[in-house]
């Protein structure tokens, strides 16, 4: 058993399958009232859950308004502050769509420091100029080291910089559920 999944053994479920499904689905209403509706829409989703989140939107955005809105997936390794130093790819960018002068909808799944959502509009400068970029994450706890607020948020966590929050979800770790645990 890993390091990671010894902590999370001792840490608490804070949201479960069905909050994380209504938060999403509350988040997808948000878009499209902020947007009124899907024209010039795209999601793309931050590696690695950010891009199984992103497509949970796209799919309830679909659900809600009967239009499909294109999905992407930016894998930021390259462009991290600190990518001398951490681990290599963690997947390849998709965007099968010009982002030039969409409304572009950044998509992870937590914001902690905010620099993993500087590298990302970092990544996007590269790829075009989208007309508008909002960040929808699953959760934000805190603790920002940037200038960056989320424009939609599942849920606000207060945490301790001791902490460690991490999201399950059912595309990658078999189940969805949110866990607060201690980093230590
Ligand atoms: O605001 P920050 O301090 O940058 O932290 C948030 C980042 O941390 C997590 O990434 P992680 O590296 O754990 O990757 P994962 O999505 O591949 O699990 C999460 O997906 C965010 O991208
Ligand atoms: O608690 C944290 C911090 C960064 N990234 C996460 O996924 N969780």
């Amino acid at each position: 058993m890993s390091d990671e999944t010894e902590k999370l053994k001792s840490g608490s479920v804070v949201m479960d399958a069905d909050e994380m499904r209504r938060a999403w689905t509350r988040v997808a209403h948000e878009i499209l009232e902020r947007n009124k509706g899907v024209e010039g829409l795209a999601v793309i989703g931050i590696l690695r859950r950010g891009a199984p989140l992103a497509q949970r939107l796209a799919d309830a955005i679909e659900r809600i308004e009967g239009k499909p809105v294109p999905v992407g997936q930016l894998d930021i390794s390259l462009y991290r502050d600190d990518f001398r130093t951490y681990q290599p790819r963690v997947g390849t960018t998709q965007i099968p769509f010009d982002i030039e002068g969409k409304t572009l909808v950044l998509v992870d799944e937590v914001v902690y420091t905010g620099r993993t959502v500087r590298a990302a509009l970092g990544a996007l400068v590269d790829l075009g100029r989208p007309s508008v970029t909002q960040l929808a994450v699953l959760i934000d706890r805190g603790h920002r080291e940037l200038p960056i607020r989320p424009d939609y948020v599942g849920k606000n966590i207060p945490t301790s910089r001791q902490e460690f929050v991490k999201v399950f979800m059912t595309e990658m770790d078999g189940e969805d559920k949110v866990v607060i645990a201690k980093d230590a």
